[in-house]
């Protein structure tokens, strides 16, 4: 049986003896091992620390051992490879017609990071959510996911959600929200399920032939999210749906990653209701990063103006800047504008259909 933290609220970590304060509702469980963000109160000789903030912990199936030192079982500290980080190492990517997608692309994103990727059109963002997916080949050691490359090893916990997934036909069928929640695995996971039909605020007794773009938006986004993902890659995939949904939505995506140890890169256009929320910016332009580092590290000191919140300003900036610096598109040589979705097959990328998974 697997261990949970509330049937084993006491660990010992090295010479501290820890109380669970705080733990998630459910564990995550990956390659037969469970990590486990939770807060502790430790004391050493007596002595009371301060309760730790949802640290990482590997717990394994043989990790309570009661006997060795009652209650206490024994906890160490999760491996990095038990982590969802998103790492990238002079990462570039050229497409089958030779030009050029992404280039020398070096990134560190943390455990329980919300990233934005901030880019004009055609800066290359899908392109990097896809290589991240392991949907598209990258170069030897480029990408790393929890230590592990993508497209290799195939990774289990990650989530991709983009154009091709929103242009499945299933969801234009006659078919029930009921059956389509199913068919993804929601009877596995009924709370997580439940907790989306709230937050999305879905109806399942509406059938999917007979609803609204934006509804339609509400389930796919519901069938995407019921597997309690480590690492999920959002590709603008909110733009049907109205203020108070997205707001909810995002909200729901922040708390994940405070209550789990998961990770989330979200590419998008529409800032509304971000300000605060993101952790990191990712700042993209013709296939490279421009910058990229803590939110806060670009927002200090920013005003907010004419009504945008100081995100807004931010990105309403950059985006002037490399319009200026790139000057009319006709003149760049960087990939060439507009081949995204004109390539046929599903999405577009048809180009690469022996690479979908
Ligand atoms: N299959 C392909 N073959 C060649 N070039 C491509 C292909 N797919 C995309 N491109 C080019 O690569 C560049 C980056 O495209 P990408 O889709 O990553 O941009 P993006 O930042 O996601 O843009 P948007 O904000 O419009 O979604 C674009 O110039 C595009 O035309």
């Amino acid at each position: 049986m697997l261990p949970t933290v509330a049937n084993h609220p006491r660990y010992a970590i090295g010479d501290l003896r820890c109380t669970v304060v705080k733990c998630p509702p459910h564990i995550e469980v990956a390659r037969q091992k469970v990590v486990v963000a939770f807060s502790l109160s430790c004391a050493r000789r007596g002595a009371m620390d301060r309760p730790t903030d949802h640290l990482p912990f590997l717990v394994t199936a043989d990790s309570p051992k009661p006997k060795n030192d009652p209650p206490y079982a024994t906890l160490t500290m999760a491996p990095k490879e038990a982590l969802p980080t998103i790492e990238t190492s002079a990462l570039s990517y050229t497409f089958p017609d030779y030009s050029t997608g992404i280039s020398d692309i070096t990134l560190s994103l943390p455990v329980q990071s919300r990233t934005l990727l901030i880019g004009a059109n055609g800066a290359g963002k899908t392109t990097l959510l896809r290589l991240l997916a392991g949907k598209r080949l990258a170069p030897a050691n480029t990408i790393a996911i929890g230590g592990v490359d993508p497209f290799k090893e195939g990774l289990e916990g990650v989530t991709y959600l983009g154009l091709e997934w929103v242009l499945n036909p299933i969801v234009r069928t006659d078919i029930s929200v009921t059956e389509l929640l199913r068919s993804v695995g929601g009877d596995a996971y009924p709370e997580r399920r439940d907790e989306l039909i709230g937050v999305l605020d879905i109806d399942t007794r509406w059938r999917m032939h007979a609803v609204s773009d934006g509804e339609r938006r509400r389930v796919q986004l519901a069938m995407g999210l019921i597997r309690p993902w480590t690492v999920l890659l959002l590709d603008e995939i909110t733009v049907d749906l109205d203020v108070l949904s997205r707001a909810n939505f995002l909200s729901w995506l922040r708390a994940e990653t405070e209550k789990r140890v998961c990770t989330i890169v979200y590419a998008t256009h529409i800032l509304d209701n971000l300000a605060g929320w993101p952790t990191h910016l990712v700042h993209m332009h013709l296939g490279t990063v421009r910058e990229w580092g803590p939110a806060e590290q670009f927002l200090e000191g920013l005003d907010a103006r004419s009504g945008n919140s100081t995100l807004g300003e931010l990105v309403l900036g950059w985006l002037r800047q490399d319009l200026k610096d790139r000057g009319p598109r006709t003149k760049v040589v960087i990939g060439p504008e507009g081949k995204t979705y004109d390539a046929g097959g599903y999405g577009g990328y048809g180009d690469e259909s022996h690479h979908m998974k």
